[in-house]
């Protein structure tokens, strides 16, 4: 199929999902019977106050936990229907940006030798090729090569934030889920990031599901909006449609409170 026809198929499908834990101190319905698509080339803001279930969601969609009920569809297929093979191979088309980048790199390695590991662990290229993918990577975002051989510490949050988006990018995956990618970091630094995000979406054709609670940021970067609470999706728009005329009383307190600052 050419890239414009693949333009706007489902890559991503979440089945009425939900996610219960279990604990000590009782069960949490993290996620509750959520149905959301991620189509191709498309950016999916999820919004929501703390505890809503935005970050279980994304834990949920990258099959980096199991959900308790529902179905996850990449490009179609079942995630937990897969042998682990097949389930390792698919985790190179979908990668995730934490809001941390330090604690998401490897410290012992440095910035080229945390860009190349996924191209190491899904045994791509040797090591030279590696490394010079690493380094056009590093270059890409905006991160000086001459540093590449530095360790993560000796850079900046911003940075170690933009060297966390190049490993996520090594192996040149379909989907990238954001999951607050800017919230550790400064102000000035916060744009910064959201402008390189916003580049290589457009750059690189990528899915994104960005989450947020700062409704803000997720105007500026989704075509599509979904607001989460207790576990649940209230509403889901195109974005200028969820601004503009908003259904939803939790989405209008919402909006409410960052219309000052958007004013
Ligand atoms: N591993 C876990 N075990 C038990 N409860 C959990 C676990 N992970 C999340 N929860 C609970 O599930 C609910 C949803 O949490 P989640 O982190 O997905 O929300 P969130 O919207 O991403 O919040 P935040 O913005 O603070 O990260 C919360 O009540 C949380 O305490």
């Amino acid at each position: 199929m050419s890239e414009s026809a693949k333009q706007g198929e489902v890559l991503v499908r979440a089945e009425s999902v939900s996610k219960l834990f279990s604990s000590r101190a009782g069960e949490t319905l993290a996620v509750d019977d959520v149905s959301l698509d991620v189509r191709r080339g498309e950016t999916v803001g999820i919004v929501g106050e703390s505890g809503s279930g935005k970050s279980t969601l994304a834990r949920l969609i990258m099959g980096l936990q199991p959900v308790t009920s529902g179905r996850i569809l990449f490009e179609g297929q079942e995630l937990s229907a897969m042998t682990g093979k097949a389930q390792h191979a698919l985790r190179g088309k979908m990668q995730m940006v934490f809001q941390n980048p330090y604690g998401s790199l490897l410290p012992h390695y440095t910035a080229v030798g945390n860009v190349a590991e996924p191209l190491r662990l899904h045994n791509r290229g040797t090591r030279e090729s590696r490394r010079a993918k690493a380094l056009e990577l590093l270059e890409l975002v905006g991160v000086n090569p001459r540093f590449a051989d530095l360790s993560p510490r000796q850079f900046s949050g911003g940075q170690q934030q933009r060297i966390a988006i190049a490993r996520a990018l090594a192996l040149e995956p379909d989907l990238l889920v954001c999951d607050e990618p800017t919230s550790s970091l400064d102000v000035s630094i916060q744009a910064q990031i959201l402008a390189l995000l916003e580049e290589l979406r457009g750059s690189l054709g990528l899915s994104c599901v960005f989450i947020s609670h700062n409704l803000a940021v997720v105007e500026r970067l989704a075509d599509r909006v979904a607001v989460m609470r207790t576990g649940k999706i209230v509403e889901a728009a195109p974005t200028e449609q969820l601004f503009a005329d908003p259904q939803d009383e939790y989405t209008k307190t919402l909006l409410a409170a960052v219309l000052p600052v958007r004013a």
